[in-house]
């Protein structure tokens, strides 16, 4: 198979079909939805496709597999600190924070949470990456041969990117508040006799919420959590398409470092801002029925800057940084590899 990977691998190419360009295209597939063009621009479900479909390509795409799926472990513990100093008034920095964290749970106590974004990320990134391929598809509308002499405009990638978080959110949200929930629950589970954490898991986490606030109890934030996620995901794609453009000027494929530098930037461009974003999110997530204390993201945003002032919407942006550019590297990284080596 021709690797005819375009300039930038986030464009998606007209020779192959989309589930969503109507009767223009022709032969589409969930396959190809969900993660799997086999030339150029495709949507990827981050480094995680499924194992066994990485295997059976060799060595490259499972290696692909594995890196980002370690970058999301190593990256967790990040993640962790983030939320809590997000969501808890009582550290009085990362280190701080970090400090307690490892006292009172020990090192697993980082890790709390992670298992649901574990076993969702893959369909998420699908859902995201497919998303904005197939509307990128459909808003350009050129051949492959068109596309690689005139990339999209940046115009058509954010709202490419925009349209993919959009969509995205109602997926990951269910899976982002039970993270969270989980990442809050500071009782040490190693030491005998401190009192037992409220939800024992991420499965019992989803069963009471549905239990004591119904089905929409998991959707929590949700609103937040798209108001965070549409605009900044337009911001991430275009940082990342405007990167590989100023190193790859003539529609060659970007060298590793490249990708490397242009993925890790895309995630702290998009972060910075959406960190006042975020912080109302994981506030909103928290707040139960036992104490709903927001009315609505207005609400939250204006009672968190008067009790703390405005530094509160810089919370976490610190430690997320330093967490989004190894982990949106990889991610970027394994995508271009699953590129290469599928076929
Ligand atoms: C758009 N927004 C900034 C919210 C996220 C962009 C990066 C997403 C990536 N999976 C990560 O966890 O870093």
């Amino acid at each position: 198979m021709a690797k005819a990977i375009s300039h930038c691998p986030l464009v998606p190419t007209p020779s192959q079909p989309s589930a969503w360009c109507g009767g223009g295209c022709k032969g589409a597939s969930w396959r190809n939805f969900f993660g799997v063009w086999q030339e150029g621009g495709a949507p990827f479900s981050s480094a995680r496709v499924p194992l066994s479909s990485a295997r059976r390509k060799g060595p490259h795409s499972a290696s692909s597999y594995h890196t980002g799926a370690l970058g999301l472990v190593l990256g967790h513990p990040f993640d962790t600190v983030k939320v809590r100093l997000q969501t808890q008034t009582t550290y009085r920095g990362i280190i701080d924070c970090m400090v307690k964290t490892y006292r009172h749970e020990s090192l697993l106590g980082f890790f709390k949470g992670m298992s649901f974004p574990i076993a969702s990320i893959a369909v998420v990134n699908s859902i995201l990456f497919g998303v904005y391929s197939n509307t990128l598809l459909a808003l350009t509308a050129t051949s492959h041969q068109e596309r690689r002499a005139q990339p999209p405009s940046y115009r058509h990638v954010f709202i490419a990117g925009c349209t993919g978080g959009f969509v995205q959110v109602y997926c990951l949200a269910p899976f982002d508040l039970i993270k969270v929930r989980l990442q809050n629950q500071t009782e040490s589970r190693a030491r005998p006799g401190s009192p037992p954490p409220r939800y024992r898991g991420p499965v019992h986490c989803a069963a009471s919420i549905c239990q004591e606030e119904g089905p929409r109890g998991l959707f929590r934030g949700a609103w937040a959590l798209t108001l965070r996620d549409t605009p900044t995901l337009g911001i991430y794609f275009v940082t990342y398409e405007w990167l590989c453009r100023q190193s790859a000027p003539d529609g060659q494929n970007p060298s590793s470092a490249t990708v490397l530098v242009a993925g890790g930037f895309a995630g702290i461009t998009s972060w910075a801002v959406a960190t006042p974003l975020d912080v109302i999110k994981s506030r909103m997530q928290m707040a139960g029925p036992k104490h709903r204390v927001y009315r609505g993201v207005l609400d939250c945003m204006a009672r968190s800057a008067r009790q703390e002032g405005l530094g509160v919407f810089f919370r976490g942006l610190t430690i997320n940084s330093a967490r989004a550019f190894p982990v949106n590297a990889v991610t970027f990284l394994s995508y271009e590899h699953l590129l290469r080596w599928w076929g």
